[in-house]
C-alpha cells in the first residue's frame, strides 16, 4: 500500500478563498476583521511562524498588526499590551506566539486575554469549554487536523485513535476532540512503555511528539490514517517531521507531509477563529 497524502497547503489556500468573500462581506456591514500578533524575543522558529501568520492576514483580507517586543520586556509590559489590546475595538483577535522567555509567566499572560479574542483558545475558559464539547475557539493546530481527517471521508466515531504527545496546544486537545467525535482515544507521552504496542492499533495516529523518525512503518497499522504535527529542523536545514515519511507511506491509506501538512492548517485556521471572533463583534454591534 502507497498512502495518498493529504495535502495541507491547498486546503489551506482553499479555505482562506472563502473566508476573504467572508472578512470582505464584514467590512462591508462595518467591522474590518483584525488580529495582534505580540512577539517577544527573537527566536527565528518564531519568527518564521508569525510572518506565515501576516501572509495569511493578508491573504484572507484580515487587518493585521505586529508587536514585537525585546526579549527583555517585563511581564507587567506584556500584561498592559495585552490590556489595551483587549480595549481596543479593531483588534479580534490576540495571539501571543509562545514560547515566552523565561521571566515571563505564560498562563499569567495567556490568563490575561479577553476570552472572546482567545482566538488560540488557550485561555482556561476556552479549554474548559473544549472539555465540555462548547468551544468557540478551537485550538488552531488540533482544529486544522480535523479538517485534514474530514477530507479522507472517514468516520472518526468507533475508530481507535491514537495521540502521540500530551502537550496542553496540541496533545490534549486533539485527544478531546476525538473523544467528542467518539473515537476510542488513547494519549502516549515520554513515559509511555512499549510505544509501538499502541501506535499498532490506531485506525487514526496524531503524532505531535517533536522527535523525528520517531514512527515508523512497522509501529503503523496497514491502512491507518496518519497525521505528522511535528516540525523538526535536521543540521543539514531540512524540514522534518516525527514520522518516518518512506516507511510509514508503504503502510498508511493516508499521511500528511511536513512540510505543507498540519502547518498551513494551524495558519488557516487562526484566521478562521479571528473571522469568527469578527463576526461575533458584528452581531453585537448591529441595529436590533
Ligand atoms: N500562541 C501560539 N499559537 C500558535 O499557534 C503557535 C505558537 N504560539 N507557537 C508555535 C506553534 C507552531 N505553529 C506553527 C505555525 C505555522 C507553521 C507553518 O506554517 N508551517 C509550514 C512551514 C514550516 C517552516 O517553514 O518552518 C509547514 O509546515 O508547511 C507551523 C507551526 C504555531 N504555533
Ligand atoms: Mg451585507
Amino acid at each position: 500500500m502507497t498512502a495518498q497524502l493529504i495535502d495541507g497547503l491547498k486546503l489551506a489556500h482553499s479555505l482562506r478563498a472563502a473566508m476573504r468573500e467572508r472578512a470582505r462581506q464584514l467590512e462591508e456591514d462595518g467591522v474590518k476583521p483584525g488580529l495582534a500578533v505580540v512577539l517577544v524575543g527573537a527566536d527565528p522558529a518564531s519568527a518564521v511562524y508569525v510572518r506565515n501568520k501576516l501572509r495569511a492576514c493578508s491573504e484572507c483580507g484580515i487587518a493585521s498588526r505586529q508587536h514585537l517586543l525585546p526579549a527583555e520586556t517585563s511581564e507587567a509590559q506584556v500584561l498592559q499590551l495585552i490590556a489595551q489590546l483587549n480595549e481596543d475595538d479593531s483588534v479580534h483577535g490576540i495571539l501571543v506566539q509562545l514560547p515566552l522567555p523565561p521571566h515571563i509567566d505564560v498562563r499569567r499572560v495567556i490568563e490575561s486575554i479577553a476570552v472572546d479574542k482567545d482566538v488560540d483558545g488557550f485561555h482556561l475558559y476556552n479549554v474548559g469549554a473544549l472539555v465540555i464539547g462548547q468551544s468557540v475557539f478551537p485550538p488552531c493546530t488540533p482544529y486544522g487536523v480535523q479538517l485534514l481527517l474530514d477530507t479522507t471521508g472517514i468516520d472518526v466515531a468507533g475508530k481507535n485513535a491514537v495521540v502521540v504527545g500530551a502537550s496542553n496546544i496540541v496533545g490534549k486537545p486533539m485527544a478531546l476532540m476525538l473523544l467528542q467525535r467518539e473515537a476510542t482515544v488513547s494519549i502516549c507521552h515520554a513515559r509511555t512503555r512499549d510505544l509501538a504496542q499502541y501506535t499498532i492499533l490506531a485506525d487514526i495516529l496524531i503524532v505531535a511528539a517533536g522527535k523525528p523518525g520517531l514512527i515508523t512503518g512497522p509501529m503503523v497499522k496497514r491502512g491507518a490514517v496518519v497525521i505528522d504535527v511535528g516540525i523538526n529542523r535536521l543540521a543539514d536545514g531540512r524540514i522534518v517531521g516525527d514520522v518516518d515519511f518512506d516507511s510509514v507511506r508503504e503502510r498508511a491509506a493516508w499521511l500528511t507531509p511536513v512540510p505543507g501538512g498540519v502547518g498551513p492548517m494551524t495558519v488557516t485556521m487562526l484566521m478562521e477563529n479571528t473571522l469568527r471572533s469578527a463576526h461575533r463583534a458584528a452581531m453585537q454591534h448591529a441595529p436590533a
